[in-house]
């Protein structure tokens, strides 16, 4: 019996990792029975005769998953953001940072497209990076589109991870992708397309090594992910929000309608980006809205 880690599927076919070579696995018939779906990033007990034939034989406990892409122990994702103003939106930005946040998935922001800025444009998105960064994410960004600079820090953040990479359609995330992995010729504008396929289409879906990390070849988290919270939780997944909490007179406060609220305090003094606080409140509805319905179906 060996372990190893399940780095692409296809067709029945998982191909499994395990002292420094890929072993060509199935699932033993009693994964059928147990209703238990291998996936990608899965760490199985495997037995195998030859690296061409081999059978999983048990998939061991995982941190994560996800359904896009259906890739297990996920635990950072880069979020492509294009920063060109027909582009960009801090409200898809923060849609996702609270989707991973909930799925429990750090996020590192890469923000692309920056050669594209004028200065002045360029020098805004600068400013809220750093206000970024003073919440405790991490953004990389460089005035030179895939510097060495940018390049390293992602590579620096991918060590020792599994990754995915997310963002809007055009973002740049294969053009990325093939930046920090020469030779991997993604074709551009084919991530999307290969999400967009019909159902019964037997997809691929790997892991593949880059620098000392794992990145999925399938982006995942489409912007309308819906969040799978109740409204008054959403507070917990915005971290600068949670820091002024302590401050606020009432416990679980939702900073909306309650007096002396620390988070409305610090939006007035202007400690508070205006975006984040917008954005939460537009979630907030969204998902109180959210909720009526599924509760009427129910
Ligand atoms: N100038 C400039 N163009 C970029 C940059 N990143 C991507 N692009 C261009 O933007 C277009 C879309 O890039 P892709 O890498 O295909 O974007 P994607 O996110 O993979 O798109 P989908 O596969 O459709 O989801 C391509 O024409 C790229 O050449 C960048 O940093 N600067
Ligand atoms: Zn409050």
């Amino acid at each position: 019996m060996k372990i190893g880690q399940i780095r692409q599927s296809l067709s029945g076919f998982y191909d499994v990792y395990a002292d420094g070579q890929l072993y060509r696995t199935r699932a033993r018939g009693n994964f059928r029975k147990r209703k238990i779906t291998p996936l990608v990033g899965d760490q199985v007990e495997f037995d195998s005769t030859t690296p061409q034939e081999g059978y999983l034989l048990k998939v061991l406990s995982r941190t994560t998953q996800l359904v896009r892409p259906p890739v297990a122990n996920v635990d950072l994702a880069i979020v492509v953001t294009a920063t060109t103003p027909q582009e960009f939106s801090t409200n898809l930005l923060d849609r996702q940072l609270v989707a991973l946040a909930v799925a429990g998935i750090e996020p590192v922001i890469y923000f692309a497209k920056t050669d594209l800025l004028t200065d002045a444009d360029y020098a805004q998105r600068a400013k809220l990076a750093a206000a970024y960064r003073q919440i405790g994410y991490q953004v990389i960004m460089d005035r030179t589109a895939f510097s060495a600079t940018a390049l390293d820090a992602l590579r620096q953040a991918l060590a020792n991870h599994v990754a995915v990479v997310m963002g809007q359609t055009g973002a740049g995330k294969s053009t990325l992708l093939n930046h920090l992995q020469p030779g991997l010729d993604l074709a551009t504008g084919e991530i999307s397309q290969a999400l967009n396929r019909g159902k019964h289409t037997t997809r691929k879906v790997s892991l593949i090594p880059i620098a000392d990390g794992l990145v999925a070849d399938t982006p995942g988290f489409s912007s309308y992910e819906v969040f799978n919270i109740a409204a008054n939780e959403l507070t917990h997944y915005f971290p600068e929000f949670v820091a002024l909490a302590a401050d606020c007179k009432y416990r679980g406060c939702v900073h909306i309608n309650e007096p002396q609220c620390a988070v409305k305090a610090a939006l007035a003094a202007g400690t508070l980006l205006q975006s984040r606080y917008d954005n939460y409140l537009q979630f907030y509805e969204t998902i109180k809205n959210k909720k009526v319905i599924y509760n009427k179906k129910k």
